[in-house]
């Protein structure tokens, strides 16, 4: 994971680091005490220890859900795709994802304009937390394939 401040009206290719000048990278600990993001890298070859990140993330985010999510130039409707991902939102749940192959970024707002860009790659796994504005886009690879965590509400009326 590469993480860094974006400068806050990129101009062109999203897919380029955007970086402010001269750039400025954070660590971990440093975007976990601004934005509340989380990160853990997992070891994918390790089935076991994988495993144990996975179910201790899926107890403490309350996750029910998963799926698998790929970006690649195949993709149908790629550009339309990609526009809507790019349009910042909030979820109400921690957005939980693993990336398992690529590379994709994911962009933070942890103040109005002021956007920290976070590059994740096979092993990565971050938690959004909910209520934080973010983003999604592609690095210049045009692939990632990642595990998504969600957590779905019950169905308890079906009108
Ligand atoms: C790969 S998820 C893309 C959109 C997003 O960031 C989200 O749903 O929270």
């Amino acid at each position: 994971m590469q993480i860094w401040q974006m400068e806050p009206f990129p101009c062109g290719d999203r897919r380029l680091p955007h970086h402010v000048f001269p750039p400025k990278h954070m660590t971990p600990d440093q975007l976990m005490s601004k934005a509340g993001v989380q990160y853990f890298k997992v070891d994918l070859d390790d089935t076991v220890a994988m495993k144990k990140r996975l179910s201790r993330v899926k107890t403490e985010n309350k996750i029910n859900c998963t799926d698998v999510f790929t970006i690649n130039e195949s993709t149908p409707d790629l550009q339309d795709k990609l526009e809507e991902y790019y349009e910042p939102v909030t979820k109400e749940d921690n957005v939980v994802s693993m990336v398992t192959d690529g590379t994709c970024y994911f962009d933070v707002e942890p103040e109005e304009d002021e956007w920290i860009r976070i590059q994740v790659e096979r092993g990565d796994l971050i938690v959004i937390p909910k209520g934080l504005s973010h983003r999604f886009t592609i690095t210049p690879k045009n692939y990632v394939q990642m595990q998504r965590f969600l957590t779905k509400s019950k169905v308890t009326d079906e009108n």
